[in-house]
């Protein structure tokens, strides 16, 4: 096996049931994968974070570099050691964590210059480093160096900033060790509009990649203009290759993108909102720190089955977050990921099945209920 592997198993209209294999195991697609930023999916154990039936995590090239650095993980093992996480591993290249943390940074067409946020240290990202950085990361799915187009931008600046994209995505290539394995995936970019993302997706596919992510979206557009773009921009894909749509997104963006077409989905959301006290559940979503739930004793969720619904009341998380116990947190994160992780696994059964579409369209029904 050169790079990763990918088997499309079956399909539902666009939705696809597939299954990536690569040097630290198999992922089944659709599939979520937790952010673990700095080395951490925030207030999980890796142990609890596999409970949840998740098959690989991301890392994040901007916060590894800074802190501990890329040799010291290195020197450390890599980060599946270095983490204590056995499974794949997917880390961002760093330029859209540059953009979105970094002040004083400068873009020009060898790379981003950049002040840490930590210390106001000098960095200079380029492809060539990005890359060399997550191979010393030991990351199973390398990102190539991209600019993550702002919204909104004009026709013109979109098509600036996707070639020069298109053109760190050939030094990204041309740096990049090839390893059994391991793989590189390409970011399409272009903005809202259609020729820009045919012309990023053809870049991208004479290039050739292990797997294509579309980027640029899940910057402030909207689900409407979001799935507008998919639907003019994943039928233009190879097929026989993993689709990873990043940093997408809630619930209904997740059925809806997998309804169009995407295997692959990264989303600080149920970590971060589990963090603040919101639960995602099957009729929506719950502020736990609402005063409505001091006293009910029911789980978040009567239809889910992870730790925190099978122990805990709503009742008590609410007491946990008034009380600022860090227990609540790692009670609402854990659930919000196992959550997740069923409403992919429930996704992926009913393509198999051949009524994705009846599953989708009650969960998306269900979705509208709220919580009573
Ligand atoms: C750990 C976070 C991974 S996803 C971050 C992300 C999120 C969103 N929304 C877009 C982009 C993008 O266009 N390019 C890159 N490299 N990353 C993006």
């Amino acid at each position: 096996m050169t790079g990763i592997g990918f088997d499309l198993l079956a399909t539902d209209g666009r939705a696809r049931r597939g299954r990536v294999t690569t040097a630290h195991g198999t992922i089944e697609t659709p599939a979520f994968m937790p952010v673990g930023t700095a080395a951490t999916v925030k207030a999980m154990t890796t142990d609890a974070v596999a409970s949840t039936g998740a098959e690989i995590l991301l890392g994040n090239t901007y916060h590894l570099m800074l802190r501990p650095t890329a040799e010291r993980v290195a020197q450390l093992g890599g980060l599946h050691r270095f983490m204590n996480w056995d499974k794949p591993i997917l880390t961002d290249s760093g330029g859209f964590q540059v953009m979105s943390l970094s002040d004083l940074r400068t873009m020009s067409e060898e790379g981003v210059t950049f002040k840490s946020h930590l210390d106001g240290s000098r960095h200079h990202l380029t492809p060539e480093r990005s890359i060399q950085i997550q191979h010393m990361l030991d990351s199973n799915v390398t990102m190539c160096l991209d600019e993550c187009t702002p919204f909104p931008a004009t026709e013109a600046q979109a098509e600036s900033s996707m070639r020069l994209s298109m053109r760190w995505a050939r030094r990204s290539k041309d740096a990049f060790v090839e390893r059994p394995g391991y793989g590189l995936f390409g970011i399409v970019q272009g903005g809202i509009y259609p020729e820009q993302r045919a012309e990023s997706v053809a870049a991208l596919t004479d290039i050739g990649f292990d797997g294509y992510a579309i980027g640029g979206l899940a910057v402030g557009e909207g689900q409407e203009t979001m799935f507008r773009v998919l639907d003019f921009t994943e039928p233009l894909m190879v097929k026989d290759r993993p689709r990873y749509l990043m940093g997408v997104g809630r619930p209904s963006d997740l059925i809806g993108a997998v309804r169009r077409g995407v295997d692959m989905f990264d989303c600080v959301m149920p970590t971060r909102s589990g963090r603040t006290g919101q639960a995602f559940v099957r009729r929506g979503t719950i502020n736990i720190r609402n005063a409505r739930h001091a006293h009910d004793e029911r789980p978040l969720d009567a239809d889910c089955g992870c730790p925190t619904c099978r122990s805990y009341g709503r009742g008590y998380l609410h007491h946990l977050f008034k009380a600022d116990e860090m227990l609540g947190p790692m009670l609402l994160t854990w659930h919000n990921l196992h959550y997740y992780q069923d409403l992919m696994r429930t996704m992926r059964q009913a393509i198999a099945d051949g009524n994705f579409e009846e599953v989708a369209g009650t969960m998306e029904a269900r979705l509208t209920e709220g919580d009573v």
